[in-house]
């Protein structure tokens, strides 16, 4: 067992990820490299302006090469001659300078760690420069010459044999105009205007020249607006003859209607504000770009984006066809129910003196909604206290009275189907809804009373209660919400927590751990079901939180979702201990039982998830049988706003979950209210059974999978230790208390004290150890209860304040 001694939390560190092969350098070796190239650069370009002056010389010693005794006259010796050969006389002549040139370039591009894309752009269009000039000269040459070179030469003939030199002109000048189109985005227009330009200047030039010769003409001051004021200002002159018929014309329908109150302007009253045509420059100037955007911008455009899935790229989700499909799915209207039921709910209410003006019937799977409009006059309490009398006459369970159906102005009666449908999860997965969603965590629940697939986003919630008495459907309700993750996220976009006291709800979810799941370092299973592991986990999953907030505080997000877009977008370094985040869910399946055993030391990092996870991603499903005040408390109430509530046994266990009645009055088997902080929703829930999931899981685990399932960080826990806690100063709070509680009931349990006092297991193992030490009760007995070695509270009494003295 680990040592008992302060507590002490560990950060987890950050999982060092394998790097992929790169052929990138290093900043060292771009320079390397680059100052390399740049050398090469003036070489060449020393060597060809040598060669202008010394080539003819070195004609006759080009044979020679390489010997040692020859010495060429090129500034760069026979390396200079001989290249210079190359490039100029049997190459592209002179244009093969701007080889030079972007050598030279090349090498400050590399050393800089400038954009290669920008000079791959330069390397063609320099190399096309250098063919078409090479053609060019090699035009006016009639010989091997250094102005076009050999390949210039031999070309200029090739194309003049087949199109002649006309042809080849032609064909010059086209390259010239496609290299300016291109390079220069130059248009049609673009000569239009320079040739506009150029008349416009020597008229300019010409005017202002007579005026400067004219210079005691008087220059007449025009009074008369131009043609374009002009229009401006008749369009704000209203002409006032046509206003009086106008006025007369709605006075009449005043005259004739009273309540009729039509206005409508006048269409000669339309001012039309003509804006002059001023043409307007905006000029946009680029935000400057960090330089940590830069590099982001170049790794995204030499790798892509992050693809958080590339581990498992070849993971294939599971098909549609792993669940099944029910023939009593669709709905079917059976008129004489509805006939039947409608009549009686009007003469249950024409018994109490209740009229009313209009009733319409929705049928959903499970219940149909009939709506009513009482007469005017009638009040809504007085139907709302029928709901008894309406069940009892239409002898139905599960009759709920919404009273006014919000925003409606109606009042409904839920009345359940007497052949309920199922919804299959097959038809609430393969929904548009839910295939075309984008939410974050999308979660398919069940339909609506209108027969709409209801999804909602997990991540919105952020965390969801789930209540409801045993066999009501919780867990296929859990079951179908695993299943809509797995459905729609990547193993790599989503990690689960299970929780599971009873041991074999979530057993199924064991053959997905290397995929999904996540857990504690050093634990076996990755779903928990040992209450003391809990709190571990819990603790664990409050670290991860800081962790992330703190990864978020330095990647300047708000969000896990911004986080995780900026790393996708390589602008934050794995160097630095970021690394892509995926959701995280964690599931209890029993909250009642964890709180029974481990009250506060549960209820505490519960709460804190609560409050503080939303925004780094983690959320939390908990789900509970028994819904009472002290399992779901105040604080665990207020932080989670989204519920689901099926059917309960009591009014009360209703008004704890929903916070008013109707979970009550729910007929059971995947009927429940969702809320999510306002109104309340009647739901089907989708209906997903055990084979359906272990179809879907053994499809999943099947597939390759991460080496270990997602590892939360390592929390060193308060252990129950058997060192024994001499100072009196390190002891428990409550030590005082659980002396009182042992020495009363003469049992040195722990298990009483996590009774009495809703401790967890490790407070009150510890408390039981200092109580050992304190000589109060005796040495561990294996199962048995420990020895209690004070009689009564007087002795305890004395021993305390003997102890103090
Ligand atoms: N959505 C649903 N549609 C149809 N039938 C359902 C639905 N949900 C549950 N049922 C029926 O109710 C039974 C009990 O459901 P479930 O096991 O989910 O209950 P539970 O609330 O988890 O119970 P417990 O708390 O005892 O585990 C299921 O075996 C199934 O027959």
């Amino acid at each position: 067992m680990a040592k008992r001694t302060t507590k002490k939390k560990t950060k987890a560190k950050p999982k060092t990820k394998r790097k992929p092969i790169s052929l990138k350098l290093s900043n060292q070796q771009k320079l390397i490299v680059g100052s390399l190239l740049i050398i090469l650069g003036v070489l060449l370009f020393i060597s060809f302006v040598s060669f202008l002056f010394t080539g003819k010389e070195d004609q006759s010693i080009l044979s020679e090469f390489p010997s040692r005794q020859v010495e060429a006259k090129n500034w760069a010796n026979q390396f200079g001659a001989k290249l210079s050969e190359w490039f100029i006389t049997k190459g592209f002549g002179l244009p093969s300078f701007i080889f030079s040139g972007l050598l030279f370039l090349s090498g400050v591009y590399v050393t800089l760690n400038l954009k290669l894309s920008k000079l791959r752009k330069h390397w063609i269009w320099g190399t096309l420069i250098v063919i078409w000039l090479s053609i060019f000269f090699g035009f006016f040459t009639h010989k091997y010459d250094i102005l076009g070179g050999v390949i210039g030469y031999e070309m200029n003939h090739f194309f003049q044999d087949y199109i002649g030199k006309i042809g080849t002109a032609l064909l010059l000048a086209f390259g010239l105009i496609v290299y300016l189109a291109i390079r220069f985005k130059v248009t049609g227009d673009t000569f239009v205007n320079l040739f506009k330009n150029a008349k416009k200047d020597f008229k300019d030039d010409f005017d202002s020249n007579e005026s400067n010769t004219a210079e005691d003409k008087v220059v007449p001051i025009d009074n008369s607006l131009s043609e374009e004021a002009e229009s401006i200002k008749s369009a704000f002159e209203i002409p006032l003859d046509n206003i009086e018929p106008t006025i007369s014309k709605h006075s009449k329908i005043e005259k004739d209607n009273p309540t009729e109150l039509k206005v409508e302007p006048p269409k000669e009253m339309e001012v039309i504000i003509k804006e002059p045509e001023v043409e307007m420059k905006i000029e946009v100037t680029e935000e400057e770009k960090s330089e940590t955007d830069n590099l982001a911008d170049k790794l995204v455009e030499d790798f892509g984006q992050f693809d958080p899935t590339l581990e498992l790229s070849n993971f294939q989700f599971p098909p549609l066809d792993l669940l099944k499909k029910y023939d009593n799915e669709g709905i079917s209207i059976d008129q004489d129910e509805l006939e039947e039921n409608k009549n009686r709910i009007v003469e249950t209410l024409n018994n109490y003196k209740i009229g009313i003006t209009s009733i319409s019937a929705t049928i959903g799977p499970t219940v149909t909604l009939y709506e009513i409009v009482p007469e005017a006059g009638i009040r809504i309490s007085k139907i709302k206290n029928l709901e008894d009398d309406i069940a009892l006459s239409l002898s139905a369970l599960g009759i709920r009275i919404i009273a006014p159906i919000p925003g409606k102005g109606t009042i409904g009666i839920e009345v359940p189907n007497k052949n309920a449908t199922i919804v299959s999860m097959h038809s609430a997965i393969a929904s548009k809804k839910f295939q075309n969603s984008a939410m974050q965590l999308p979660i398919a629940l069940g339909k609506t009373i209108s027969n709409e697939t209801l999804v909602v986003d997990l991540a919105k919630m952020p965390h969801l209660l789930m209540a409801g008495a045993t066999g009501q459907g919780k867990s296929v309700g859990l079951n179908a919400v695993l299943t809509s993750l797995l459905y729609k996220k990547h193993p790599a976009e989503v990690k689960f927590v299970l929780v599971d006291p009873k041991k074999v709800e979530l057993t199924l979810f064991n053959k997905i751990e290397r995929h999904y799941l996540a857990k504690l370092p050093d634990s076996e299973d990755a779903i928990i079901t040992d209450n003391t592991k809990v709190i571990n986990t819990l603790n664990s999953l409050c670290i991860e939180m800081d962790n992330r907030y703190d990864l978020l505080k330095n990647a300047f997000c708000r969000n896990i979702a911004e986080y995780n877009k900026k790393f996708k977008e390589r602008k934050l370094n794995p160097n630095d201990g970021h690394q892509f985040l995926p959701y995280i869910v964690l599931v209890v399946d029993e909250f009642a039982d964890l709180i029974m055993t481990a009250g506060k030391e549960v209820e505490t990092p519960i709460a804190r998830l609560a409050q503080l996870a939303r925004a780094i991603g983690i959320h939390l499903i908990i789900a509970t049988q028994r819904p009472s005040v002290n399992v779901i408390t105040g604080i665990i109430k207020a932080n989670f706003p989204a519920r689901i509530a099926f059917r309960v046994t009591s009014k009360i266990d209703s008004r704890t979950i929903l916070d008013g009645s109707g979970a009550d009055q729910l007929i059971g088997r995947g009927d429940m209210l969702y809320t999510q902080g306002n109104d309340l929703i009647r739901i089907q829930c989708a209906f997903v059974d055990t084979p359906e999931v272990e179809r879907i899981t053994e499809f999943i685990g099947s597939q390759k999978a991460y080496p270990d399932a997602y590892l939360l960080p390592e929390y060193v826990g308060e252990e129950g230790g058997t060192n024994l806690d001499i100072d009196i100063a390190d002891r428990d709070k409550l030590f005082k208390e659980a002396a009182q509680i042992i020495v009363t009931a003469q049992q040195g349990s722990a298990s009483l004290l996590q009774r009495k006092l809703k401790l967890g297991y490790n407070r009150a193992g510890r408390l039981i150890d200092q109580l050992e030490a304190a000589g109060i009760v005796g040495g561990f007995e294996g199962s048995k209860a420990r020895q209690v070695l004070v009689p009564d509270l007087i002795a305890l009494e004395q021993l305390l304040e003997n102890e103090s003295q």
